[in-house]
C-alpha cells in the first residue's frame, strides 16, 4: 500500500478543497477529526484464559449532533483507518443532507477466531467503555454496523446501554440497524445494498454518462462483477440482478466463482453458507486467485469488502467501464489515477454507500418520536392530498369523499417510506454532485472530487452559521 488510508482521504480532501474559495483555517478545521478514544480491556475467552483487546472510537466531525458511524471487527483496524472512515462519515452525511457528524469505531479481531459468546462479551465491554467516556449516547455518538458486525451486535449495544442509562427516555436510539423487535427499522439490513443499487440506477440512467462510456442506458443486461459477498455485497448484487443486470462474477477471500450467463445470488449465498466458500457452486466456473476475478470482462465492477483493493498494480487490467464503490475506500489514488486515463467512471464511496446512514437517520427520528416510523408522514401526506383534491374540487366542481381521498395514501407502510425516502435522497443527492460536476467543467476533476467539494461547502456553512464556542 503507498499511502495510508487517512492520507487517501486527506488527499482527496485537499483536492476538493482547491476548488472551493474557504479560509484555510476553515477548511482545516472541516479536515481535522475532533476526538479520537482508543482503549485496551481484557476479555475472558471460553477456555479460562484472558485476552486484551484494543478498540477505537474516533468522532471526526461535531459540526452536528449526534455524530454517527459503524463499528468495524476486522484484524487489521487502526488508528489511521477509523480516523479515515469516520471522516468519509462527515463527508457522507453531508453529501445526502443526513445532519450527524461523522465517526466510526473499530475492534481489532478477526470475528471468525471467537464464539459467539466471546463477542458478546466483547461488544458489551466495548460498549460499557464508550459509556463510560462519553463516546456514545442518542444525543452524542450513534453506532450502527459495518465490516464484521451485524445487527446481533447492535442488539447488545442497545441492551448495555439501556441497562447503564438508567431510565433515560430515547436510549433506545443509541445504535441504528437494531432487530425490529429491539426498535429497529424494516429494511435496515439491505440499506446500503439498496442505496448502491439506487446509485447506479441513476448513473445508468444518464444519458450522457452511459454515452461518454460507450453504454447503453439502463442496467439491464448490464453485466457486474462484486467483490464481497457479505451485508452490502449481496444486497447490491440481489436488486441489480433483480432489476436485470448480470452478476457474472463473485469474489470473496477465500476464492471467486463466474458465469457468463449469471449467477444466481440467492442461490449463490446460500451455497457459501453450507460449504464455508464460493467454490463449487454448480454451474460456475471457480477462480481460486480470487482477486483476479475483478479483471474478468464486464460493464460495473462492485467492490464490497474492504480498503486498497484497486491499486496500481491490477487497475491496468481492470476491464470494467464503472467502479461502483460499495465499499469505503477501496480505490488508491494512484488506481484512480490510472482509471482516469482509462475512461472509467468510478462512483465514489462518499456518495454511493451513503444509503446505510441514510436509513439509519430514519431508525433514529423513529426511535426519538416513539412512534412507527410512516405514521406522521402518513398523516402529513393525507393532509397534502386532502388539501389537493379540495383544489382540484374548486376547479372541476367534482366531489370527492375522506374516504376516497384516504384510499390513495392506502399501502405506504414502512418499508415502502423507507425505500423511497432511500432513493430520493440518493437521487437528489447524484443531481447535486454532477451539476458541482458540471459547473467545475474540467475533464481531468473526477466525480469523487465533486462530491467532495459538495461536503467541504455544506460543513462549511455549518460551521459559518455556529461560530466559534467560547
Ligand atoms: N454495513 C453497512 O451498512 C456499510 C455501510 C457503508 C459502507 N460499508 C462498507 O462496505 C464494506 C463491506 O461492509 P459489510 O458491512 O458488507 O461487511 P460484511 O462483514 O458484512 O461483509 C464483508 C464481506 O467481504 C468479504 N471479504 C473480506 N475480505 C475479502 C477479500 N479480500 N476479497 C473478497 N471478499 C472479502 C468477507 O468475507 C465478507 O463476506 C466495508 O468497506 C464497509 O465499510 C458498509
Amino acid at each position: 500500500m503507498s499511502t495510508s488510508f487517512l492520507a487517501q482521504v486527506d488527499a482527496a480532501f485537499n483536492r476538493a478543497a482547491a476548488f472551493t474559495k474557504h479560509d484555510p483555517t476553515l477548511l482545516e478545521q472541516i479536515r481535522a477529526c475532533n476526538a479520537v478514544y482508543f482503549v485496551s480491556f481484557p476479555i475472558r475467552r471460553d477456555n479460562g484464559t484472558i485476552e486484551v483487546i484494543q478498540a477505537w472510537r474516533a468522532e471526526h466531525s461535531q459540526h452536528k449532533s449526534p455524530t454517527k458511524g459503524g463499528i468495524r471487527y476486522a484484524p487489521n483496524v487502526s488508528d489511521d483507518e477509523v480516523q479515515a472512515l469516520a471522516a468519509l462519515m462527515t463527508y457522507k452525511c453531508a453529501i445526502v443532507d443526513v445532519p450527524f457528524g461523522g465517526a466510526k469505531g473499530g475492534v481489532k479481531i478477526d470475528r471468525r477466531k471467537y464464539s459467539e459468546a466471546e463477542l458478546e462479551r466483547i461488544t458489551r465491554r466495548y460498549t460499557f467503555e464508550l459509556v463510560r467516556k462519553r463516546f456514545i449516547g442518542p444525543g452524542i455518538d450513534v453506532p450502527a454496523p459495518d465490516y464484521g458486525t451485524s445487527s446481533k451486535e447492535m442488539a447488545w449495544i442497545a441492551d448495555t446501554y439501556a441497562s447503564l442509562a438508567n431510565g433515560e427516555l430515547d436510549a433506545i436510539a443509541c445504535v441504528t440497524a437494531k432487530p425490529l423487535a429491539q426498535g429497529g427499522i424494516r429494511g435496515r439490513t439491505e440499506a446500503t445494498g439498496r442505496g448502491v443499487y439506487y446509485g447506479l440506477r441513476e448513473a445508468c440512467d444518464d444519458a450522457e454518462a452511459m454515452k461518454r462510456l460507450g453504454l447503453t442506458r439502463g442496467l439491464e443486461g448490464k453485466r457486474v462483477i462484486v467483490q464481497g459477498l457479505g451485508n452490502v455485497g449481496y444486497w447490491a448484487a440481489r436488486f441489480l440482478q433483480e432489476a436485470g443486470a448480470l452478476v457474472v462474477a463473485v469474489a470473496e477471500y477465500n476464492g471467486a466463482v463466474a458465469n457468463d450467463k449469471g449467477l444466481d445470488i440467492v442461490a449463490l449465498d446460500a451455497w457459501r453458507k453450507a460449504h464455508g466458500s464460493l467454490l463449487g457452486f454448480p454451474g460456475a466456473t471457480d477462480i481460486p486467485e480470487a482477486l483476479t476475478a475483478l479483471e474478468l470482462p464486464c460493464d460495473i465492477l462492485v467492490p464490497a469488502a474492504l480498503e486498497h483493493q484497486l491499486t496500481a498494480e491490477n487497475a491496468p487490467r481492470i476491464q470494467a467501464k464503472i467502479v461502483a464503490e460499495a465499499a469505503n475506500g477501496p480505490t488508491t489514488p494512484e488506481a484512480e489515477a490510472v482509471f482516469a486515463q482509462k475512461g472509467i467512471l468510478v462512483l465514489p464511496d462518499v456518495w454511493l454507500n451513503a444509503g446505510g446512514v441514510i436509513v439509519s437517520y430514519f431508525e433514529w427520528l423513529k426511535n426519538l418520536s416513539h412512534v412507527r416510523f410512516g405514521r406522521m408522514q402518513k398523516r402529513h401526506e393525507e393532509e397534502t392530498l386532502r388539501k389537493l383534491l379540495r383544489a382540484i374540487e374548486d376547479k372541476t366542481g367534482q366531489r370527492f369523499t375522506d374516504a376516497e381521498a384516504l384510499s390513495l395514501t392506502e399501502g405506504a407502510d414502512e418499508e415502502d417510506l423507507v425505500a423511497s425516502g432511500l432513493a430520493e435522497s440518493m437521487i437528489v443527492a447524484y443531481r447535486q454532485l454532477t451539476e458541482v460536476h458540471r459547473r467545475i467543467d474540467d475533464p481531468k476533476v473526477t466525480l469523487r472530487t465533486a462530491a467532495m467539494v459538495s461536503a467541504i461547502d455544506k460543513v462549511a456553512q455549518s460551521y459559518v452559521d455556529m461560530g466559534i464556542f467560547p
